[in-house]
Order: structure tokens, then sequence, then C-alpha cells
């Protein structure tokens, strides 16, 4: 188990104080489970993880390894990296280049000094469980990137750590490559029941790989829960964009009814599950789907609720999706279509589709909505 409580980390420039690049943060990793750090460049990932690794000294909290504590600013405790027994997986392999394969995975029993039949052991178990053992006498840099990515996770996990923590291993190999080895970093860390914490910009990779994601936004948690309680039930608008292409609609609001709540803009009127933020009142309010949550109708069903209708100012092809952009009035959506359903969408025609797991956020919702396409948009990996 991981537990981070109330950490803070600010790094000081030149005499000033800067705004911290850890503010406060709490979560726990409970034992044999994955948790990602999900967030954009800057939001403080890397800092919070190398506070658990013990490589960056934080202002305040407490950090819980199992049941040590190896920081905590009240007791002024600070246990130094090398004695947390964690494994460590950087995006820079960070693999001696000098060495084989085999000696780079040893390196961490020789400078704990286990005996050689216990090292030799060791590490053909761990080369056996990254698919390396083949290469086990290869000079180090004589391997592809996926290889050296691998040497580095069986250096890190030959120790038989409780606790890895991760900082955007995958990022410097192919996409093909990186969609196999977090398959495969799965599948290891279910086998040997370890407890990872996982730092990644990519959505797709931390819902991939997490029980858990923990969404971070300029130092702080914006919001936490599995990757299906994020991507479907949001709390927070700029979760809901920042998991997912999505469209967002300012609305007058026509009340309540019941458990409903009634909707209108330029594209039609729509009912929407009552979010629990909702006081009664009439009001503004900000109708929220993704692009995929959509489902195209016949002309026969427009003008009915749930309906919306626009006309078509776009429509790209591509391969597995028909992206196709409307407007109506003020408003604009795009949304991805099955280019077989949708084979005779063209320019100009009017539109009629039905958003299908829609959310309703309180008006205002746009600016974070917003601030995640920027943020998303801004990573190498961007949509
Ligand atoms: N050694 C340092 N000295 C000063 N500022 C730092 C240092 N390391 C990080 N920062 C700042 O702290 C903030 C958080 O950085 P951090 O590296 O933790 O973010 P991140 O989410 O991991 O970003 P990335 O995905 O780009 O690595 C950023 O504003 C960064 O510029």
């Amino acid at each position: 188990m991981i537990e981070v409580e109330k950490l803070v980390k600010s790094y000081g420039t030149a005499g000033r104080r800067a705004s911290a690049a850890v503010d406060d943060i709490s979560f726990t990793v409970p034992a044999g489970e994955v948790v990602t750090l999900l967030g954009a460049s800057g939001c403080g990932k890397t800092t919070t993880l190398r506070c658990v690794a013990g490589l960056v000294s934080p202002d305040s909290g407490r950090i819980q390894l199992g049941e040590r504590v190896v920081y905590d600013s009240a007791r002024r405790l600070n246990v130094s990296p090398d004695k947390r027994d964690l494994g460590m997986v950087f995006q820079s392999y960070a693999i001696w280049p000098h060495m084989t394969v085999k000696e780079n995975v040893a390196f961490p029993l020789r400078c704990r000094s286990v005996a050689r039949a216990a090292i030799e052991k060791k590490v053909t178990t761990a080369l056996e469980l990254v698919g390396l053992a083949h290469l086990a006498d290869r000079l180090a840099p004589n391997l592809s990137g996926g290889q050296q990515q691998r040497v580095a996770l069986a250096r890190a996990i030959v120790a038989e750590p409780d606790v890895l923590l991760l900082d955007e291993p995958l990022s410097n190999l192919d996409a093909k490559l990186r969609d196999d080895m977090r398959g495969e970093l799965r599948g290891l860390q279910r086998r040997l029941g370890l407890t990872m914490c996982f730092v990644t910009h990519d959505q797709t990779e931390a819902m991939g790989l997490a029980d858990t994601v923990v969404l971070m936004r300029d130092g702080r948690i914006v919001e936490s829960g599995s990757p299906r309680q994020l991507y479907e039930a949001p709390r927070d608008p700029y979760t809901a964009s920042f998991l997912g292409s999505s469209n967002l609609w300012l609305s007058a609001s026509l009340g309540a009814d019941g458990e409903k709540v009634r909707l209108r803009n330029d594209f039609g009127t729509f009912e929407v599950d009552r979010p629990q933020w909702w006081t009664g009142e009439r009001r503004a309010a900000a109708f929220f789907f993704r692009r995929h949550n959509v489902r195209l109708v016949e002309p026969t069903a427009a003008g009915g609720p749930n309906i919306a209708t626009g006309r078509v100012t776009e429509a790209v092809f591509l391969g597995e999706t028909l992206h196709v952009s409307a407007a109506a009035g003020e408003l604009t959506a795009t949304v991805a279509l099955d280019p077989w359903d949708a084979s005779k969408v063209t320019v100009g025609d009017e539109i009629h589709f039905a958003p299908t797991h829609p959310l309703v956020f309180p008006a205002g919702a746009e600016r974070d909505v917003e601030a995640a396409e920027q943020d998303v948009a801004a990573e190498p990996s961007g949509r």
C-alpha cells in the first residue's frame, strides 16, 4: 500500500517561493492495485512520484509504504530512497551502456551485497518475466527501445519490491509497442501482485492500466475514481473533457420534473438525469456529451425530445469513424459516426442525432472544458 497524505512541495526560485508544484494532495494505492497519476504537463505528477521515491524532499505531508512511514514532516522523518524498498522505472531507460543485459539487471542486487548464486537466480527469473532471457549476454545499447525498456523493468523488479513506481515508462516507444508493453505490464503486475503507481499524461494508458485514476491539474487532484467512473460519471467538467472528445452546449433550463431536468438550446430540447448539484430553480446549464455517444436518427424523428437538429458544415472520413461537424444557431458540435450508417451525410444537409449519455454541468463549465481541451492538445499525443 502507498498512502500519500496532504503532500505539499514548492520549488523555491532565487530566494522566492514559487507556487506549489504539488499542493496538498492525498491519495492511496491499495496493496496489489495500480493507481495512475494522470494530467497535463507540469501538473505535478512527477514531483509527487519523486516525493514517494524519496528523490525529492517535500515541504510537508506524510507518506507511508505498507506499514512503514517513510516521510512525515510533523516528525521530521525522511527515509532515504535506498531504504524505501521500492522499484522505479523512468521514461529515459537509464540503463548502463557499458553493461550487458544481465549485468544491468543484477546491478541493484550487487549494491545490496546479495550472494552470487541468489543474484544469478533472481536475474534469470526477472529476465524470464519480461521475455528477455535469450538476450541476457547482449550489451544493453544493442537492443531496441522496447527491449531496453524491458531491461529497465526487469531491473526494477529484480529485488522483488512491494511497490513499483513508473514515470512515463512507455512514452519513448512507438504506438504499437506501447500498447503491447502496456498489456504485458498489467499482466506482470497481476502475476506478482505488485502495488503500482504509474505517471502518465496519456488518458488511454491511464485508463488501460489503472484500478484507480487520479486526475491532477495545477498541483491538485481534480477527481479520482475507477476509469469507468471518471469516464462515464465525471463530477467535474475538466475530468469529463480531459477523458475523451466532447461537445458542450450552453442551454436554458426549462425546469426539473422528478428525476429529470429539461434543457433547451438551438439544437433542440433535451431531458437529462437530474444532477446532484441541481437545487431546483431554473438557470442556465451546460449540456455535455461525447463525440462518440450519439446515434443518427431519421428525419421523421426531428423535433422530438432528445433529438438534435443541425446543419452539416464538415464531414471528414477517418476510416473507423466519420467526423461530422454541425451547427444550429450559435452552437456547433462535432460527432463521430459510423461511416456505414452515415454514408449519405454531406455538407449542407440537415442532420438529426440523439446524444446517448449526456451530462449536465453548471453554466461556467465551458471554461474547464476549454482548459482541458487545451491541456490535451498541448501534449505530444494530444487528440
Ligand atoms: N527541479 C525543479 N525546479 C523548479 N521547478 C520545478 C522542478 N521540477 C519541476 N518543477 C516545476 O514544478 C511543476 C510540476 O512539475 P512536474 O515535473 O512534477 O510535472 P509533471 O506533471 O510531471 O509534468 P511532465 O509531464 O511535463 O513531466 C512544473 O511547473 C515544473 O516546472
